[in-house]
C-alpha cells in the first residue's frame, strides 16, 4: 500500500522525491495540482474494458499515456506495460481494488488542502517562469550544505550552497588555467617542489571528479517552467549536456603519462582546462544573485585580459627559451624575475603601449605581429566592454544627472526665484534617494503584465498591507489596483489636494505625514501617516460633492501613491464591498468635519455675543449716569438716550435671534435695559 502511495504521488505530482513533505505554500501554484486528468482519463478508460476492441483502444491509449507521462510527469518508474488481454484485465482489476491513499491512513504529513486554501492558491499571484524553489523556502533542505552532502537529494541550481560550490571550482579551474601554461613554459616546477605542485593538483582534480560524479548530476533543471527534482531525470539531463562531455574530458588522466615522460611534463594535464563552462556557470550564477553585477562582470572581462597577457607572457619565455635566452636583443635576457619580465613584455605588446623590441627574425616577427593583432582586436573588445559595463552601471545615475541640470537651467533661463529653484532641485533629490530612477512605469511595462503585477505588489506591499481599505476588502481589489497605483512625491509643506478644486485622484501615504487642514488652514484637522488614504471624497462624489473638501499638505517630505478617478471607478465597479468601505468612512469624514464647523460657528457666534454684550452694558451705564447727573434733560439729551436705546435694542435683538443667550446674561440685560428706562427686547433663551 505504501509503494502504491508513493507511485500515486509520484505519477501525479512534479517533484517525485519529494512529494510527501511538500508544503501546501500558495506560491507553490506552479507545482502540478495534486489529481490531474490524466488519472482520471485512465479510471474512466479501464472501467468501461468491454470488448475487444476497447481492449486494444485501451491498450494504445495506456502506451501513449506512458510516453506522456515519461514526457511530462518524469516517472522514475514508468508504469508497467500491458502486452496481453489478461494483463490487461489484470490491471483494470487492479485499478478498480486501487483505493486513492486518504491523507490520514497512508500519508499523514500530507495537509489536507481545503476547498478556501486552494482558492487561496489559485488566486496567488504567480509568475509565468518560476523562481528556483529555495527562493520560496518550497526545498529549503535543497539549500543547505546536507544537499551537496547527501547523494540522493536534488541540488537548487539557485541556491546559495551551490553557488559556494562552483565558487570552490571556479577557484580550481583558476589554478589549473594559470599554473599549466606556467609550469610548462617557466623552470618554476624544480624538483624540490614537485611534491606541492603535485598535491594542489590532485586536490583539484578531486574537486573536478565530485563536481562531475556528485553534484552536476544531481542538479535540478526547469521544464516547460516545471523544476525537474528527480534524480533521474536530472543524471539524464545532464548526460544530454554538452558540458557533460566536457566535464569528462577535462578528468581525462593524461597524468599517468608522467611514468612514461617525467612529472616535468605538465602539458599533459592541458585537458583539465576544458572545463571552462563551469568557471562561466559561476559568473552567471553570482551575476544573478548580487545586487550590483557590475563588479563580478568587470572582474571577468579582468580576468580576460589577465589571462591573454599571461599566456602572452609564457608564450614569450617559451620562444626566448627555443631560440636562446639572451641570444639577441628581442628574446628575454634572462635577468630578474622572469615571470615578472615576460609579463610586463606581454602587457606592452598587447596593449601596444611603450617601445618595443625590435624583432630580428622570422619567427620573432610572426609572434610580435600575432601580439598586436590581439592587442588591436581582442584587446579593444574587451576594454570596451568594460567600457560598457561601467556605462550600464552608471546610467540611471548619469541619466538622473542630466535630468537635474536640465531642470536647473531652465529655470535659470526662466529667471525663476531662487527658492523655487530650491525647491525643485530636492524634489529631484528626494525622488532619487527613494526610488533611485524617474522611469518606474517604462521599467514595469516591459514585464509581462502578470509578473509586472507580482513585482509591484513585492514592491508596495508593505504600505499597501497597512491599508485598512485592502486589509477589509478582497486581495483581488489589491491586484486590480495595484498596477494602476502612480508613485508621486512631495516637499514638506506641499498642498497635495486644495479645498474646493475638482478632485481627479486620490492617494495612499507610502511614507512620510499629511496634514489634513481646516478651512482658514490655521488649524490641522488631522495628521494622516503611512498607510492613509485621502481624496476620496470629492471622487466618490456623495450627495453632490465633487470638490475637494479640504486642504492637504505634506509635512515633511511624502512619498504618495496617486490613483485616478476612473480607475478607482474601474475597479470599485467590481468590487462593491470597496466601494462601501470608502463611501462609509467618506460619510463619517464628512459628518465629523460638518460637526465640527458647526461646533466653530457656535464658538465665533458667542464670542461675538458677549463683546455685544459688553458693549451694550457699558453704553447704557453711560446713559445712565448721564441722566441722573443732568437734573434737567435737554431736547438734545432725550434724543441722544432715545438713539442709544434704539442701539441697545438693535443689539440685543441681534443676540436674541442667535438664541443662544443664557439666563444669567438675559437677566442681566433686562435689568440694565430696565433701568435705562428702555423696553427690554425680546429674547429667545436657549433654554426655551
Ligand atoms: N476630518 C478629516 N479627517 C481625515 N481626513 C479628512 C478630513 N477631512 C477631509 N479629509 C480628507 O481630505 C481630503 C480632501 O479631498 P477630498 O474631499 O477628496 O477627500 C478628503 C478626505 O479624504
Amino acid at each position: 500500500m505504501v509503494f502504491e502511495t508513493l507511485y500515486f504521488l509520484r505519477k501525479h505530482t512534479v517533484h517525485p522525491a519529494t512529494p510527501v513533505r511538500r508544503p501546501p505554500q500558495a506560491k507553490d501554484t506552479w507545482c502540478t495540482p495534486v489529481s490531474t486528468p490524466v488519472h482520471t482519463t485512465i479510471t474512466k478508460t479501464r472501467s468501461n474494458i468491454e470488448t475487444k476492441s476497447e481492449l486494444q483502444d485501451v491498450q494504445n491509449k495506456e502506451r501513449d499515456l506512458s510516453q506522456l507521462q515519461k514526457i511530462q510527469l518524469f516517472s522514475p518508474s514508468p508504469p508497467p506495460a500491458y502486452k496481453s488481454e489478461n494483463d490487461i484485465t489484470q490491471a483494470d482489476t487492479e485499478l478498480k481494488e486501487f483505493k486513492p491513499p486518504s491523507s490520514n491512513e497512508n500519508s499523514p504529513d500530507i495537509p489536507p488542502v481545503s476547498e478556501d486554501k486552494l482558492d487561496a492558491i489559485i488566486e496567488t499571484p504567480q509568475s509565468p517562469v518560476p523562481t528556483s524553489p529555495s527562493y520560496h523556502q518550497k526545498c529549503q533542505r535543497f539549500a543547505q550544505w546536507s544537499a551537496i552532502r547527501d547523494l540522493f537529494v536534488p541540488i537548487d541550481p539557485q541556491g546559495p550552497h551551490y553557488i559556494s560550490w562552483l565558487f570552490i571550482m571556479t577557484i580550481s579551474y583558476s589554478y589549473n588555467a594559470w599554473c599549466i601554461v606556467l609550469r610548462a613554459t617557466f623552470p618554476y616546477q624544480t624538483p624540490s617542489n614537485t611534491s606541492i605542485w603535485m598535491a594542489c593538483d590532485y586536490v583539484s582534480d578531486v574537486m573536478y571528479l565530485l563536481d562531475t560524479v556528485f553534484v552536476k548530476p544531481r542538479l535540478m533543471f526547469l521544464h516547460e517552467g516545471f523544476w525537474v527534482d528527480d534524480l533521474t531525470e536530472t543524471r539524464k539531463n545532464y548526460r544530454k549536456k554538452s558540458q557533460y562531455k566536457f566535464d569528462v574530458i577535462s578528468l581525462l588522466p593524461l597524468d599517468l603519462l608522467y611514468l612514461y615522460f617525467g612529472t616535468n611534463k605538465v602539458i599533459l594535464r592541458f585537458p583539465r582546462l576544458l572545463k571552462l563552462q563551469t568557471f562561466w556557470e559561476f559568473h552567471q550564477a553570482i551575476d544573478r544573485v548580487l545586487a550590483s553585477p557590475y563588479v563580478v562582470r568587470i572582474g571577468k572581462m579582468l580576468f580576460y585580459i589577465f589571462y591573454l597577457i599571461h599566456l602572452n607572457a609564457c608564450a614569450y619565455y617559451a620562444m626566448s627559451d627555443y631560440i636562446g635566452l639572451g641570444s639577441n636583443g628581442w628574446v628575454y635576457d634572462n635577468q630578474g624575475s622572469a615571470y615578472i619580465r615576460c609579463f610586463y613584455f606581454a602587457t606592452k605588446t598587447a596593449t601596444s603601449i611603450g617601445k618595443n623590441p625590435k624583432p630580428e627574425n622570422t619567427i620573432e616577427y610572426l609572434f610580435m605581429t600575432a601580439a598586436w593583432l590581439m592587442g588591436v582586436f581582442v584587446f579593444a573588445i574587451l576594454i570596451g566592454q568594460i567600457r560598457d559595463i561601467i556605462a550600464t552601471a552608471t546610467r540611471t545615475r548619469t541619466e538622473y544627472r542630466k535630468t537635474l541640470d536640465g531642470s536647473r537651467s531652465y529655470l535659470r533661463r526662466l529667471n525663476m526665484p531662487v527658492t523655487l529653484q530650491r525647491r525643485v532641485a530636492s524634489w529631484y533629490d528626494y525622488t532619487w534617494s527613494k526610488q533611485r530612477c524617474f522611469d518606474e512605469p517604462r521599467i514595469l511595462n516591459s514585464l509581462p503584465s502578470n509578473m509586472k503585477r507580482d513585482v509591484a505588489l513585492e514592491v508596495h506591499m508593505t504600505t499597501l498591507s497597512k491599508v485598512q481599505l485592502f486589509r477589509d476588502c478582497s486581495d483581488s481589489l489589491l491586484r486590480d489596483l495595484v498596477l494602476q497605483l502612480r508613485p508621486v512625491c512631495f516637499l514638506p509643506g506641499d498642498v497635495v489636494v486644495r479645498r474646493g478644486e475638482v478632485g481627479h485622484q486620490m492617494y495612499i501615504i507610502s511614507s512620510g505625514e499629511c496634514c489634513v487642514m481646516s478651512q482658514d488652514e490655521k488649524e490641522v484637522l488631522a495628521t494622516l501617516q503611512e498607510g492613509s488614504v485621502f481624496g476620496e471624497i470629492s471622487l466618490l462624489g456623495i450627495d453632490g460633492l465633487r470638490r475637494r473638501t479640504a486642504t492637504v499638505r505634506a509635512r515633511g517630505y511624502a512619498s504618495l501613491f496617486a490613483l485616478s478617478k476612473s480607475d478607482l471607478d474601474a475597479a470599485l465597479k467590481h468590487h462593491k464591498q470597496a466601494a462601501q468601505v470608502l463611501r462609509i468612512r467618506a460619510d463619517q469624514i464628512i459628518r465629523e468635519n460638518a460637526a465640527r464647523q458647526a461646533k466653530q460657528r457656535m464658538i465665533r457666534l458667542e464670542a461675538k455675543k458677549s463683546v455685544s454684550i459688553h458693549e451694550d452694558e457699558s453704553i447704557v451705564r453711560r446713559r445712565l449716569s448721564n441722566t441722573s447727573s443732568a437734573s434737567n434733560l435737554t431736547l438734545e439729551g432725550a434724543r441722544r438716550q432715545r438713539s442709544a436705546s434704539a442701539l441697545s435694542k438693535r443689539r440685543l435683538s441681534a443676540v436674541s435671534e442667535s438664541g443662544v443667550v443664557d439666563q444669567g446674561q438675559a437677566a442681566t440685560l433686562a435689568v440694565t435695559c430696565d433701568r435705562a428706562r428702555t423696553p427690554l427686547p425680546t429674547i429667545v433663551l436657549s433654554g426655551d
